[in-house]
């Protein structure tokens, strides 16, 4: 699409190959995802308005950031501890929180979701902030599973909506995938990619398929590991010490989906089982409905195939 709109108070056609420069980001969603984007995003400059349901949230994310924050600042300044308190000071700085999406977005030059993976949800949300943002403003969804499309849809700005795919922990994995629907324009995929690189990531371009590259292959591994405990034929510990030390993973699948949350892994897995009714990795697991039930969520509630309490 060969539109002209305003970037930075000047008109570009969007045919032209003049990317829009990304400084005002506000990311949707303080969980997880939000608060460790919205923690990389300040890092490297860009100024973020970080928005949730409510401020008790907010209050909670900022405490996870600002001790992720400081995680990072004894090691880029292990031997200068000033110099570390000053760095978590500057980027907490560049943060403002915000309760009010439309309001949230007046400003913004990029708006990253990352809210529950619901598309309900999701798309009553870009429907609101399509008629807040100015026109230059570029959407992207954070989305594991959903395809993007069915998100762009619900805006009129299909020229200007991408994916952008982090991976958690944020701010120690070095990769975003970024997602382009048909409608994507050129300038607003290389602005994408250009923000996804200005975060320090290494960026891989993926069309609107599911999963992208890294779930497609990753969902289908960790749903196999539950069906090998649903059948009885091994434990969720000892399936996650054969992984880790006999493929050299990090975590286990099982650790690993404690660390996702469960509540996202089910939000995953119901997605693709009504998308995929056919394909039995993606029916229902027993396993992860019950622990759902019972609000063992993983990590992010202290317990879930593990306990996590301290
Ligand atoms: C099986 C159940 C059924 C499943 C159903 C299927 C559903 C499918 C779900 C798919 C979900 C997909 C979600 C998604 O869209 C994509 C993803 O993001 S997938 C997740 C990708 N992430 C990983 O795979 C993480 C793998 N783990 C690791 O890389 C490491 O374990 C980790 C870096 C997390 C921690 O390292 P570790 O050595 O284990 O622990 P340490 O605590 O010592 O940390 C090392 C180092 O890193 C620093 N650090 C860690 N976390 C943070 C942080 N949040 N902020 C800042 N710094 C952090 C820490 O300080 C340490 O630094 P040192 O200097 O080394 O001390
Ligand atoms: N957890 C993970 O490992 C990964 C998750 N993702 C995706 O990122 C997104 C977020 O996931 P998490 O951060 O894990 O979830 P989370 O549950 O930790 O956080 C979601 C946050 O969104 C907020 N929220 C919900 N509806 C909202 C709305 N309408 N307006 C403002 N805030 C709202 C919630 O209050 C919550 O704080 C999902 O789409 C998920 O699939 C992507 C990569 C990895």
């Amino acid at each position: 699409m060969a539109g002209v709109f305003k970037v930075f108070n000047r008109s570009f056609s969007s045919s032209a190959s003049t990317m829009a420069q990304i400084k005002q980001v506000t990311v949707i969603g303080s969980g997880l995802m939000g608060a460790g984007i919205a923690q990389v995003a300040a890092s490297t400059g860009h100024n973020v308005v970080l928005v949730d349901q409510n401020q008790d949230i907010l209050d909670k994310s900022m405490g996870n950031l600002r001790k992720s924050l400081q995680r990072v600042a004894k090691k880029k300044y292990a031997d200068d501890a000033a110099g570390g308190e000053n760095f978590v000071k500057d980027v907490l700085g560049k943060i403002q929180t915000e309760t009010d999406s439309a309001k949230s977005v007046l400003k913004a030059d990029l708006v990253i979701e990352a809210i529950v993976e619901n598309l309900d949800v999701k798309r009553k949300l870009f429907k609101q902030l399509d008629q807040a943002a100015p026109q230059h403003t570029i959407f992207a969804s954070n989305t594991s599973s959903l395809p993007i499309s069915d998100i762009a849809t619900s805006t009129k700005r299909l020229d200007r909506f991408g994916g952008l795919h982090y991976f958690n922990p944020v701010p120690m994995m070095k990769l975003v995938e970024v997602i382009r629907i048909p409608d994507t324009s050129d300038d607003t995929f290389k602005s994408l990619v250009e923000f996804g690189k200005a975060n320090g990531k290494v960026t891989v371009e993926c069309k609107d398929t599911p999963g992208f590259i890294v779930n497609r292959l990753l969902v289908p591994y960790m749903m196999e590991s539950v069906r090998l405990v649903e059948r009885g034929d091994a434990s969720p510990r000892d399936i996650d010490t054969a992984m880790k030390l006999g493929a050299g993973y990090p975590m286990g699948p099982f650790e690993l989906a404690d660390y996702v949350g469960l509540d996202t892994v089910k939000f995953i897995i119901d997605g693709w089982c009504e998308k995929y009714p056919d394909n039995p990795l993606f029916q229902p697991s027993a396993m992860v409905n019950k622990l759902v039930s019972e609000g063992k969520l993983g990590m992010k509630t202290g317990e879930g195939f593990y306990s996590h309490k301290k």
